[in-house]
């Protein structure tokens, strides 16, 4: 990818250097501010900005002695179109059900898609998602999002107008696959994820691309204890390591209140039964 810095260097991609030679400064003496460039089109302006963007090879190629042949003055601006949105929340809060939910409807608006997940979730099995209600939608399932294309075919990843990413919390290249996708690429990619993990820290990459996001959903559910809104996800083993693959049987949706105490209840749990294996190992 090709990114020009300074104004300077974006004219000399469009003018030869004597006509860029001959133009004084884009900043007035007095005022200091930005002229509108009266020499260059939108459409020119357009196409500078979608290759500072990372826009298609094929528009850098055909650029020649820095003047637009005439395949760059039929092409439509491309790889500015692409968005990204995100669905977190806790652990049953709904996130996947979201998510097939607005992939469903691009499709019936005929827009081609895809849904990916995380390999490491294997409950359901890997060629589908699957919500804790048990709606289901087929998809690829993968260790890293930079095999996608790869995987996926580079063909039919090229017609693809739509991605779906699932458990996101657990790509670790989420950042640069969205990035891609989005800006260089135009593809909309819907994100679903977990923002924290079950100690309310941010977990994974997935709030990292909130900067690039067009939108940002933030979902709860019920707290399993009291029945208001919850907001976190407790987990209710003893089991302290950051990934942990589980449903119901690990985990509970909590409010406020029910985590906090939640949590003493889980960590004076795993004092007294680790009291009891050291005392077990020195008998
Ligand atoms: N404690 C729970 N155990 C199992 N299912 C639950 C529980 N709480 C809510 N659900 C169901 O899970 C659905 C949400 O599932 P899903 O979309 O897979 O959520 P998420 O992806 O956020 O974990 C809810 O609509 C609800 O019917
Ligand atoms: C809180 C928390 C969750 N996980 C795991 C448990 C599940 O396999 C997924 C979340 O699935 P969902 O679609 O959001 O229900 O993530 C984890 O590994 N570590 C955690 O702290
Ligand atoms: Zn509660």
């Amino acid at each position: 990818m090709r990114c020009i810095t300074n104004m300077t260097s974006l004219l000399s991609l469009y003018l030869p250097p004597s006509t860029f030679l001959s133009k004084p400064s884009l900043f007035t003496r007095h005022t200091c501010t930005v002229s509108p460039l009266p020499f260059l089109s939108t459409r020119t302006t357009k196409l500078a900005m979608a290759r500072c963007n990372g826009g298609p090879s094929n528009s850098v190629r055909s650029l020649s002695g820095g003047r637009l042949d005439a395949q760059d003055r039929s092409m439509d601006v491309m790889g500015c179109n692409g968005q990204i949105h995100i669905i977190v929340g806790p652990m049953f809060s709904g996130k996947t059900t979201e998510l097939l939910r607005r992939v469903q409807s691009e499709l019936s608006n005929g827009r081609n898609v895809a849904v990916v997940k995380s390999d490491k979730d294997n409950r359901y099995g890997l060629s589908s998602i699957v919500t804790h209600d048990g709606a289901k939608m087929a998809c690829l399932a993968l260790s890293e999002l930079s095999s996608f294309r790869e995987q996926f075919g580079t063909e039919a990843y090229d017609k693809l107008d739509v991605i779906g990413i699932d458990e996101a919390q657990f790509f670790e290249d989420l950042y640069g696959f969205c990035c891609n996708a989005a800006d260089r690429d135009g593809k909309t990619v819907i994100v679903a994820g977990l923002d924290g993990d079950y100690m309310r820290k941010k977990f994974g990459s997935v709030l990292d691309i909130i900067p690039i996001a067009d939108t940002v959903t933030k979902l709860t559910a019920r707290c399993e204890m009291c029945g208001q809104r919850a907001f976190f996800t407790l987990r209710k083993t003893t089991e302290t390591q950051t990934e942990l693959i589980g449903g119901a049987d690990k985990y509970m949706p909590v409010c406020r209140q029910h985590y906090v105490n939640g949590q003493i209840v889980v960590e004076a749990t795993r004092i007294v039964l680790d009291v009891e294996q050291s005392a077990t190992v020195h008998a």
